[in-house]
């Protein structure tokens, strides 16, 4: 477990990380989301010891990463997939670390293999794809078979096919019950891959959630229905007080009915009373760009909303997430591969 308690970073004028305070648990992905210069990669090297914080204190399983006896036995991240000598081979660059930390080199073939580098150990890391040094930088990280994991935008500037590799071998070690804690500007992967949000802008906390509940508490859910007797369905709910918009057909798509702020389940039984047929009935929920889109505006009351901080505090660092920061199909833009 990570437990991170009012974590501040200031560096001259910038308060890069500000009275941070979260804790992310094993057994799930946890996505830790925010825009550029949010302070998240400052918050990972607070909490792997590679920055001092001005105050505050990040401890893994209840001791700071400093006070670990063997920590790459305990901890491993990826943080910088690039920093890898070039003329070095990959099995070469993982006996090296192994040998640092006094883990036996038997490890090396073993975390060459689960990352998928078996083939390609004996080759130099210069001729390696951002891909494959990705794969390796997460070999570097299973060396200790540590219990936390955290990586910094592992995905950036990956293929669809890497993309896919990723989340589902961030998944497995959470499966495995291992804590994970990774960064990314992609938020609609991240939609895919985190049971849990942590949300910083401007180095404070906006939101610590489950990813689901964070996406339903910060957009509109409703229900779209189809029929062949649409205008009696939508009678039949306004009868009963229910709202119903339609949304007018075109050639591909028939006519339907959105209906919000009613559970699934009663337009369905109201359609089923009324003995009106149905050809769809579907829940509709918002993404996570949409929830960060909501995030920014004033319409929701976070701190009523169950979101972890207080209300003035996600008000004040919401502002950090303004339109402008935030288009709509990417808001998290990747500034190409760091
Ligand atoms: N060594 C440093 N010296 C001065 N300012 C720094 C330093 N490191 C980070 N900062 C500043 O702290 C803030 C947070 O930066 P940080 O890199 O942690 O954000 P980030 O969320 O990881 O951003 P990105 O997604 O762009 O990597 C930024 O304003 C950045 O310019």
């Amino acid at each position: 477990m990570i437990d991170v308690q009012g974590l501040t970073k200031v560096y001259g004028r910038t308060r890069a990380v500000d009275q941070l305070s979260f804790q992310v648990r094993p057994g799930t992905v946890t996505g830790f989301l925010g825009p550029n210069g949010a302070g998240k990669s400052t918050t990972m090297r607070m909490i792997l010891g590679l920055d001092n914080p001005t105050s505050g204190q990040a401890l893994i399983d209840g001791v700071p990463y400093a006070a670990l006896k063997k920590p790459l036995t305990k901890v491993g991240a990826l943080l910088d997939a690039n920093w890898v000598h070039p003329n070095r081979t990959a099995r070469a660059h993982l006996r090296w670390m192994a040998a640092a930390s006094g883990i036996p080199a038997g490890r090396v073939g073993e975390v060459l293999e689960v990352v998928g580098l078996s083939d390609v150990a004996g080759k130099s890391v210069g001729k390696f794809s951002l891909g494959m040094k990705q794969r390796l930088g997460l070999a570097g990280a299973l060396l200790g078979d540590p219990e936390v994991l955290l990586f910094d935008e592992p995905v950036n500037g990956l293929d669809p096919e890497g993309i896919l590799w990723i989340r589902q071998f961030m998944k497995s070690l959470a499966a495995a019950g291992r804590t994970v804690l990774v960064s990314s500007h992609l938020l609609s992967e991240m939609a895919l891959t985190a049971d849990h949000l942590v949300v910083i802008g401007r180095g404070r906390l906006i939101a610590d959630a489950a990813t689901p509940d964070f996406i339903a508490q910060a957009t509109e859910t409703s229900v779209r229905v189809r029929s062949p007797r649409l205008d009696d369905l939508r009678a039949a709910l306004t009868a009963r007080g229910i709202a119903a918009e339609p949304i007018a057909g075109d050639e591909k798509t028939p006519p339907a009915l959105s209906i919000s702020g009613v559970p699934i389940e009663q337009v369905g039984d109201i359609a089923g009373q009324e003995g009106i047929t149905l050809h769809e009935l579907t829940g509709v929920t918002g993404s996570l760009e949409q929830a960060f889109m909501q995030l920014t505006g004033d319409s929701v009351e976070y701190g009523a909303h169950g979101f972890a901080g207080s209300p003035a505090a996600h008000a004040a660092a919401a502002s950090a997430l303004t339109a402008a920061d935030l288009p709509p199909a990417d808001p998290f833009r990747p500034e190409g591969n760091r």
